[in-house]
């Protein structure tokens, strides 16, 4: 079974056909009976090699290792980052109801939505997390992934656009960077987000900091469309459903008191907004043991021929 295309491919492909698609289910069907894919995701994880390699669903990931001992998994489809391990801790969460064999985007995961972050013209959180991106080049601890235009992508949102993300395992980080570029003649819009999903030992054991008190937010989760609120805590604590665009916070810290372990979400360049979300009570999606703490660019980017926007976004872990 070979997924298509191959990680030399260049050109950005959309999902599988349906002939595809039948394939991975019998696959899928394979990894339930064993007791789902967080079994599955645990013994990939486990693997130490770095480089190109394919999980039980038919999609291709790049496993990276760095000296330190650190590891992270990136999967092509949708350049979603499934995993971050530090000293033995694991800082990203994937929901145990995703499906890793293509047949939707990755719910979990440092997943992207671009170019549109929320409902809008085109689908609910864009395409980039319903493609495969190529991989331009990797080493043992980084890899870069492309994608650019196809059918696809064209029927949905047809602007000559190029987008990179490097992913980078430092000894004590793991750094991020997103970049847009222009390739045509005419300005175009766009949002993005990384709507990143962090491991959490348990909801009342984690505190989100960071210069959320006296910041407006839009709550989605309040009346028709939303209303603009105003945080009054320096800490936030999750103990019911969350849908929050944070204007202006681009530092928040997520410390869990159940492994003794924080991480704070560096947003260093372009990102300029944070989001969270969390499905609070929802069994399925397993919402006691994760928090989506988004970096996300809410106001579009105009972005003119020729010009490029950088997202830089590192995650640093550090004891509590
Ligand atoms: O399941 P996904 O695609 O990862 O999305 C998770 C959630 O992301 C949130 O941003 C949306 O408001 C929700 O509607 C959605 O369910």
């Amino acid at each position: 079974f070979v997924v298509q295309p191959s990680a030399t491919s260049s050109a950005t492909t959309a999902l599988f056909d349906s002939r595809q698609r039948q394939k991975v289910a019998a696959r899928s069907s394979w990894i339930e009976k064993r007791g789902g894919m967080a079994q599955v995701e645990k013994k990939a994880v486990t693997k130490s090699a770095s480089g190109l390699q394919t999980n039980e669903g038919g999609l291709e990931y790049v496993q990276l290792v760095h000296p330190s001992g650190s590891s992270s998994k990136v999967y092509l489809y949708g350049a979603c980052v499934t995993s971050y391990i530090q000293d033995g801790t694991e800082f990203i969460a994937v929901r145990p109801d995703a499906k890793m064999d293509g047949s939707k985007p990755i719910s979990g995961g440092l997943s992207h939505c671009w170019p549109q972050f929320g409902p809008g013209a085109i689908q609910q959180h864009g395409f980039a997390r319903n493609v495969i991106w190529s991989v331009a080049s990797m080493t043992d601890s980084s890899v870069e992934l492309v994608m650019e235009p196809s059918d696809y992508t064209k029927e949905m949102w047809d602007k000559p656009f190029k987008c990179t993300f490097t992913v980078t395992l430092q000894e004590d980080q793991l750094d991020t960077k997103m970049w847009v570029e222009n390739k045509g003649d005419d300005s175009f819009d766009f949002q993005a987000a990384l709507h990143s999903y962090f491991a959490v030992s348990s909801l009342d054991k984690l505190e989100i900091s960071g210069s959320f008190a006296g910041k407006e937010f839009l709550n989605k989760l309040v009346g028709d469309g939303g209303e603009m609120q105003t945080e009054d805590r320096e800490v936030i604590t999750i103990s019911e459903e969350y849908d929050r665009v944070y204007k202006g916070v681009i530092d928040p810290v997520l410390k869990d008191a159940g492994t003794g372990k924080s991480l704070a979400v560096l947003n260093t360049k372009g990102w300029a907004d944070t989001v969270i979300w969390s499905p609070y009570g929802n069994e399925a999606m397993g919402y006691n043991n994760f928090v989506c703490v988004e970096s996300v660019k809410f106001d579009p980017v105009t972005l003119n021929s020729g010009e490029t926007w950088v997202g830089d976004m590192s995650l640093k872990p550090s004891s509590n």
